[in-house]
């Protein structure tokens, strides 16, 4: 069913060559499906090639082999489909929220009139809670909210699928917590299906659907695939004092000791 097979990746690889000109496999056989409207964080240590897996499913970097399909489309290029939210929004200092949001929207939509593509801005900075700051410019916006206008940004194209690189890696907590939650409403509504790379283990259970552990690179592939098995919409303080939550982030911590253990064993084997 396309539902259940919304992208698909199979047997992806990607070699980099390395200073003597040999190809090394950073990912090698990365299998992975994901349903539509699902949010499916990518967790695993520094280095092990998340960002390469979703710049492949962006279209940012060519596919050594393999191959990844969005909604029936086998990826072979960056497009609109496929919007990406990166740490950093990198927005263009001289415009307003509005101007950096609509830049994309015009792109995209060049048929729209004036008035159906300002009411795409204005929905999506709405949705991220800058309906009264959309007249501002970045340097007169705190981190966070020049994060809000990426996120912005990325949901006014409408896109199949929605990619987010660490979004809130820059933040503090506080902040976070903030744009989880307006993430996590925007997905109640748009039901948009989310790819995203994390380093934190409890956002990873807060917000998923599914958790994709990877191993430890070269050659990182999928290791396990963890269900979350909570209701949506959800409540941060509710999920955090079930037992459920605690299991899952043990699973996950245990999966990433065991990756640690292996990367200082394949270290030590070298040496000795
Ligand atoms: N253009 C490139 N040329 C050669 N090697 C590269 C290139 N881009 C990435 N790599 C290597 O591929 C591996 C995976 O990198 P990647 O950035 O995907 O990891 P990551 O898991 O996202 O890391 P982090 O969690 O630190 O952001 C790393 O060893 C990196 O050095």
């Amino acid at each position: 069913m396309i539902e259940d097979r919304y992208v698909e990746l199979f047997d992806v690889v990607k070699a980099y060559p390395n200073p003597f000109g040999e190809a090394i496999k950073v990912v090698d056989g990365f299998n992975l499906l994901v349903k539509r409207g699902e949010l499916v964080s990518v967790i695993g240590h520094s280095g092990c090639g998340k960002s390469t897996v979703l710049n492949m499913i962006a279209g940012l970097i060519p596919i050594t082999s393999g191959g990844v399909v969005v909604a029936g489309n086998e990826v072979s290029g960056p497009g609109p489909d496929r919007a990406v939210v990166f740490q950093a929004p990198c927005l263009l200092p001289w415009m307003t929220c509005y101007g950096n949001v609509m830049l994309g929207v015009k792109q995209v939509y060049p048929e729209a009139t004036k008035a159906e593509r300002a009411q795409m801005v204005e929905y999506a900075l709405g949705a991220v809670g800058l309906k009264d700051s959309m007249h501002r410019y970045p340097r007169e916006m705190s981190g966070g909210m020049q994060q809000r206008v990426g996120i912005a940004r990325a949901i006014a194209l409408r896109p199949k699928m929605l990619l987010l690189d660490e979004p809130f890696g820059r933040l503090d907590s506080l902040t976070r917590m903030d744009l989880q939650d307006v993430i996590l409403n925007i997905l109640n509504v748009e039901k948009i299906t989310t790819m995203m790379i994390t380093h934190d283990p409890d956002e990873a259970v807060f917000m998923s659907d599914r958790i994709c552990m990877m191993t430890n690179g070269p050659g990182a592939k999928v290791g396990e695939v963890m269900e979350i098995d909570f209701e949506h919409p959800r409540d941060r303080a509710e999920i955090m004092e079930t037992a459920e939550f605690y299991e899952y982030r043990r699973r996950l911590l245990q999966f990433l000791d065991d990756c640690e253990k292996e990367k200082k064993a394949r270290k030590k084997a070298k040496i000795v």
